[in-house]
């Protein structure tokens, strides 16, 4: 297959995985257009040797070229946010209808707000499938609200304290992965909308994250926030912040736990 692009070098790419043997069919192209973020955390040397050892090349879009006049490709993987890009996507998907397109805009714009992310989760209406599938219970505070506004605005919604404060929109960026826990609405207006408020749920301090590639499914553990008891909230004002809460570092999977404590998270996943 020919290829106009950069070609990941795989001089990094050393690491040869146990039981993979070198690919000599047709390969598949991948054209990815990551922020260097994502390129640094998944197109790690291993994955791509890998990849490539299966017959999969990940070529980088260049950004400064459009992206018709490049590949060809079979495959486009991106995950750039903006309305610029989702267009130049769109317009790529309609005039090569040949190439898998993977995530089209439509499809995942409801992930890249908090708000209506969990919107599908409540559409299943899962209240009752053997045990309880629901979201906690959360209010969203628009943009043009004044912050100063927030505390009227949760004992207006009736929400009980502590309250999880995390940013509306879901763009990538690790300022979008931060979180707020506030234990007194008024430290709330110390805040910047838009956001989304939830009633912080107890669950052990554990959490399981399921991860599902077509027919495949994955379930690892990860610590949490601690619970909140009664007494601790009736002791502790303020706002704190967290960076980034259960994040792969968190792993939980080794982790000797209380029997007891597994068995009551099993049926205490919660959906944030
Ligand atoms: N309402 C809540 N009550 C208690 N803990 C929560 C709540 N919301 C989030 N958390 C904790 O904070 C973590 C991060 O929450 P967040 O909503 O950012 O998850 P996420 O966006 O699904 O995470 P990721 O970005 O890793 O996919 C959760 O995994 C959970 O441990
Ligand atoms: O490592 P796990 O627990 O799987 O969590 C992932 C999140 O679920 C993803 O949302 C992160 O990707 P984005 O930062 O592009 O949303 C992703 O960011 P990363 O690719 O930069 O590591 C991870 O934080």
């Amino acid at each position: 297959m020919r290829l106009n692009g950069e070609i990941s070098s795989g001089e990094d790419e050393k690491e040869k995985q146990p039981g993979t043997t070198t690919f000599s069919g047709q390969k598949v192209v991948v054209g990815y257009a990551l922020t260097s973020k994502k390129k640094k955390s998944f197109l790690q040397p291993s994955f791509t040797s890998l990849a490539r050892n299966k017959g999969i090349i990940f070529v980088a879009v260049d950004l400064k070229k459009p992206l018709p006049e490049q590949g060809p490709f079979d495959i486009i993987l991106h995950k750039l946010s903006g309305e610029e890009w989702d267009d130049i996507i769109e317009d790529y998907r309609q005039k090569h209808p040949e190439v898998t397109v993977l995530d089209p805009p439509d499809a995942i714009r409801h992930l890249h707000n908090r708000q209506s992310m969990l919107q599908d989760v409540v559409d299943l209406n899962l209240s009752d499938c053997h045990g309880k599938v629901s979201i906690p219970r959360q209010l969203v505070i628009t943009k043009e609200k004044d912050p100063s506004s927030i505390p009227y605005e949760v004992t207006k919604a009736g929400m009980k304290l502590p309250l999880v404060a995390k940013p509306l929109v879901v763009d990538g960026t690790a300022k979008s992965h931060e979180l707020f826990l506030a234990y007194d609405e008024f430290s709330l207006s110390e805040l910047e909308p838009p956001l989304v408020l939830q009633e912080f749920v107890n669950h052990g301090g554990l959490l399981f994250k399921i991860y599902v590639v077509g027919e495949t499914i994955k379930v690892v553990r990860r610590f949490s926030l601690p619970n909140i008891s009664k007494r601790e909230l009736s002791k502790v004002a303020g706002v704190f912040r967290f960076p980034r809460v259960s994040c792969a570092a968190a792993s939980a999977d080794d982790a000797d736990l209380d029997p007891n404590i597994a068995v009551t998270l099993h049926f205490q996943m919660i959906y944030t």
